[in-house]
């Protein structure tokens, strides 16, 4: 998939701005934003649901409005409240989802992978939320999908169904699946997506992998450790130097140099790093950071 230099407008509200991205095979993309970033249309356009203002979208090597029966059979897409026929069981819908589709997955094998075995001849009206989630993933995977579009996939699941639907996203991934996730659960991205982007009032704002976003500040890191007594630190690249407790907390964006620093000066001065810990910042901090300054137009 290739998003290149995306633009959509409605009247002079400019949603999408410039946004380029790609996704390879075997890979994860978190595409993430607050409320109203741009990350709907975005990837509406990508299905070839909505049209861009300017720029381009490929998904397949194809253009999604004009990519026909061929391209809608080769991605999947699992979205929020699909309306269906409550009446009819698990099996029998994703039996019906199958028949639109060729190359197709036989059912049980799809409801089994999803982990719905023992709900198949439910009927969906009587699914919990957390099934009904479940359900939709086994939907977008019933024709073979190269491509995965996955919103908020694990909303309304218990922490044991997460996991179960975190491995299933893994195996596809492993099984060469090109994948867009948008969560707002930001240990879910972390743990899934080799890559993220960060929108922001429809712009990017950071990108990189989860941990090591890039954006208009670097991240910092933070080194901390109990304090003996009384310490004066050597100078170093330290951003902030606080305590908490007994716990001297420094932060720093250059958390290599500035251990090499603390290490050499605790050696030479006597002072015992007791729980001494050094702390990358995580996805939820780097994510914080980006999108409460965003980027002016
Ligand atoms: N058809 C439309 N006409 C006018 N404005 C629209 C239309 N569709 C979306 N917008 C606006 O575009 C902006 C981006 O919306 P979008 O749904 O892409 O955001 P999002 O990042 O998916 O948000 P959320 O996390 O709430 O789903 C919003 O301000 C929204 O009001």
């Amino acid at each position: 998939m290739r998003v290149e230099h995306l633009t959509r407008r409605y009247g002079t509200a400019t949603v999408v701005d410039d946004v380029s991205f790609a996704v390879g095979r075997s890979e994860v993309l978190g595409l993430l934003g607050p409320n109203g970033a741009g990350k709907t249309t975005t990837i509406e356009i990508l299905e070839g649901l909505r049209v861009p203002t300017a720029g381009a979208v490929r998904v397949l090597g194809r253009d999604p409005r004009r990519g026909g029966r061929r391209l809608r059979n080769e991605v999947g897409v699992v979205t929020q409240a699909v309306g269906t026929d409550a009446t009819l069981t698990v099996a029998e819908l994703v039996r019906l989802h199958a028949s639109f589709y060729r190359p197709r997955r036989a059912a049980e094998e799809v409801i089994r992978e999803v982990g719905l075995r023992d709900s198949a001849a439910m009927r969906v009206g009587r699914l919990s939320g957390g099934q009904r989630r479940r359900l939709d993933l086994a939907l977008a995977l019933v024709g073979f999908p190269s491509v995965l579009f996955l919103d908020e996939p694990t909303t309304g699941l218990d922490p044991g169904a997460r996991r179960r639907t975190w491995a299933v996203i893994e195996r596809l991934r492993r099984s060469g699946l090109a994948i867009v996730l948008t969560s707002h659960y930001l240990d879910e991205v972390q743990r899934l997506a080799d890559r993220v982007v960060v929108l922001s009032r429809g712009r990017v704002v950071g990108e990189g992998p989860p941990g090591h976003l890039s954006g208009p500040t670097a991240p910092t890191a933070t080194i901390s450790f109990r304090l003996g007594g009384p310490v004066d630190l050597p100078p170093g690249p330290w951003e902030s130097v606080s305590r908490a407790g007994g716990i001297l907390v420094v932060e720093t964006r250059e958390p290599v140099e500035a251990a090499r620093i603390l290490l050499a000066w605790a050696a030479e001065a006597r002072v015992d790093l007791d729980e001494l810990e050094i702390r990358q910042p995580s996805l939820e901090e780097e994510y914080l950071r980006l999108t409460s300054h965003p980027r002016q137009p």
